[in-house]
């Protein structure tokens, strides 16, 4: 019980956590205002509606009596009533609507800053650190959680008030009925209240009885259908390496078994829905009649007219349903719970990585008093591993073109990530001179879905540089049939071949002139005459620029003025040595 309400506890306070931000924010008077409105006017529904079922009752009383003129003179009141009903439940809706994404809005805004800021969306991927699917965290449990917690708590309090407001009517209306008990007359006061408490109590406990397997079934459904989607997906993905390992069966064969759970699942849930509908509309159905039977008696002995007899009706449909709610409640809380746990896990992940970025050692970054790069008793590591992967030391003064070549796994490119910023682990210090502006071009660049010309000039905006510009880049890289196409909007990592990508890229840099320009085998899936083009357009067209390029082949090491490569030491591990030979 205790551990129970621990978890509850803290459940809560993650809650709370998430809750707290939005409406503290610069944002909160507005949210609050919107809330207080939305608040007042759910009230106000159930308020119109204890009036109508009111009114209700004397129609009937009037029909009774044959009285036009009252019959009349109520169904006017129930006109404006119920017009009033309407407006007000359009804006009850219309208003949840904007606070809901108003809120959704100010926390994506907020979980998008923390997860770009500090390439945290880069260091959670390869750390690694339990945080799966952050794009569903972001999309849809911030939606989720904006939807539930609003319906939940208003739903709450609309329920509650529901609840009192008709089980005092029906109290006042139902009177006490009179029981022989042991010889004795008993007199049950509100009786009606016992009954239609009885009533949804006992039904909704069936009904959960019934259709409590559903929650479960219902959730696992979300996953097997997810899964069989991310299995289509990856084929897209992969659609060239699958048709030509010819991996078709196995794909077609992973693609059946997971869609086989879907089905059997939902057969499951075909199974348990049934059993659910023939329950709840019988329950439905007896529930017209049932109050009307109970109160009958009191009706035909005279001691109510017809409209009590209505009104006693509707009052206890209000009550049974206000109850259901919140029996019901429990499947919209499990979902709750599950939505808020994702997103206070991925919350924590930030947090941590935070904290562990401020706290724990890792690679200094720290201008030297020149305009050299510097690399100093740097010992790189793996982020799960603080045992060293490579040792470098490596001063690269600028204009020089350098070198570097190594085994496959050595290092090389987590080298370069280092020197980018982006791999905190390990030890030791690594400066590029302050305000220089660096390029990083990687084996596989980045090709943003859109126009070319946005591809071209990424990571600058599309009209960042002159379309002469961006067009006679494309040409100099040996792409002119693609000048033409600039405001082509196409999946362009699909659509071009490597090599072409690749000079992409190198157009990119030709663009952006950068001081430091680093090769991560940039030039592998280009023809060696491509390659020596590449280079030597380098050098014509940004003879200021510092190139250190990564590769394997020896050709590269015409175009640069020393090489490094990355050795094994005696202990093991990879040490950066500068190779004596001629090059150039
Ligand atoms: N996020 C990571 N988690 C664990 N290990 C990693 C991670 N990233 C890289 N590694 C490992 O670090 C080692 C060095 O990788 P790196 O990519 O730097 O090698 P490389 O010298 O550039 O290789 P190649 O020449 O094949 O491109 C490899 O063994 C790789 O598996």
């Amino acid at each position: 019980m205790a551990s129970r309400i621990a978890v509850i506890s803290r459940f809560l306070k993650d809650v709370w956590t998430l809750t707290r931000p939005y409406w503290s924010s610069e944002e909160r008077w507005a949210a609050r205002g919107l809330l207080a409105v939305i608040v007042a006017l759910n009230l106000g529904v159930v308020f119109i509606t204890v009036q109508l079922t009111e009114v209700n009752g004397d129609i009937f009383n009037a029909l009774q009596e044959k009285d036009q003129g009252a019959f009349v003179h109520q169904l006017l009141l129930f006109g404006g009533l119920a017009l009033a009903y309407i407006a007000v439940a359009v804006y009850r809706l219309y208003l949840n609507q904007m606070l809901q994404i108003r809120w959704r809005r100010w926390l994506t805004e907020r979980y998008l800053g923390d997860w770009m800021a500090g390439q945290t969306y880069y260091r959670l991927q390869v750390t690694g650190n339990g945080t799966d699917n952050p794009d569903q965290r972001i999309a849809e449990d911030l939606r989720g959680f904006v939807q539930l917690t609003l319906s939940l708590t208003l739903g709450f309090l609309t329920n509650l008030v529901t609840l009192i407001s008709f089980l005092a009517m029906l109290w006042s209306l139902s009177g006490s009925l009179t029981v022989p008990l042991f010889g004795m007359e008993v007199a049950i006061p509100g009786y009606m209240v016992w009954v239609a408490l009885l009533y949804a109590v006992g039904g909704t406990w069936l009904a959960h009885k019934i259709g409590r397997p559903l929650a479960r079934l219902n959730f696992d459904q979300q996953r097997y259908e997810a899964d069989f989607r991310f299995a289509l997906v990856r084929l897209r993905e992969n659609a060239e390496s699958i048709a030509l390992q010819g991996g078709e069966a196995q794909e077609r064969r992973r693609f059946t078994e997971r869609f086989a759970r879907v089905v059997d699942n939902w057969w499951s849930i075909m199974r348990t829905q049934k059993g659910l509908v023939w329950f709840t509309s019988a329950y439905g159905q007896v529930a017209i009649i049932f109050p009307l039977l109970v109160a009958a008696p009191r009706y035909f002995s005279g001691a109510v007219p017809l409209g009590a007899l209505m009104q006693t009706s509707q009052a206890f449909g209000q009550v049974q349903e206000a109850l259901s709610w919140f029996i019901d409640g429990y499947v919209s809380l499990t979902d709750w719970h599950a939505t808020t746990s994702r997103l206070i896990g991925f919350h924590r992940a930030v947090e941590e990585l935070r904290e562990t970025t401020r706290t724990a050692p890792q690679i200094a970054r720290a201008a030297g008093p020149d305009a050299a790069l510097r690399v100093e008793d740097l010992d790189l590591a793996l982020p799960q591993d603080p045992a060293p992967l490579l040792r470098a030391d490596l001063t690269v003064q600028p204009g020089e073109r350098v070198l570097v070549t190594g085994a496959s796994g050595s290092g090389k490119s987590t080298l370069f990530r280092a020197v980018a910023g982006i791999w905190p682990f390990g030890r030791g210090r690594v400066g590029l001179p302050s305000g220089a502006e660096a390029m990083f071009l990687p084996q596989k660049p980045y090709m943003p879905i859109g126009s070319l010309r946005a591809a071209v000039t990424y990571p600058s905006a599309p009209d960042a540089f002159a379309g002469e510009a961006v067009r006679e880049a494309l040409e100099a890289v040996g792409l002119p049939a693609l000048a033409d196409r600039l405001d082509e909007d196409d999946h362009w990592a699909q659509r071009l071949s490597g090599g072409e990508q690749q000079r992409v890229a190198f157009a990119r840099a030709l663009l952006h002139k950068p001081d430091w320009l680093f090769l991560d085998e940039a030039t592998s899936a280009c023809d060696p005459e491509t390659e020596a083009r590449l280079y030597t357009l380098l050098a014509e067209r940004l003879p200021g620029t510092t190139v250190l390029s990564i590769g394997h082949r020896t050709s590269l090491t015409a175009f640069h003025d020393r090489r490094v490569e990355v050795r094994r030491g005696e202990d093991g591990v990879g040490v950066l040595r500068a190779v004596q030979e001629a090059v150039g």
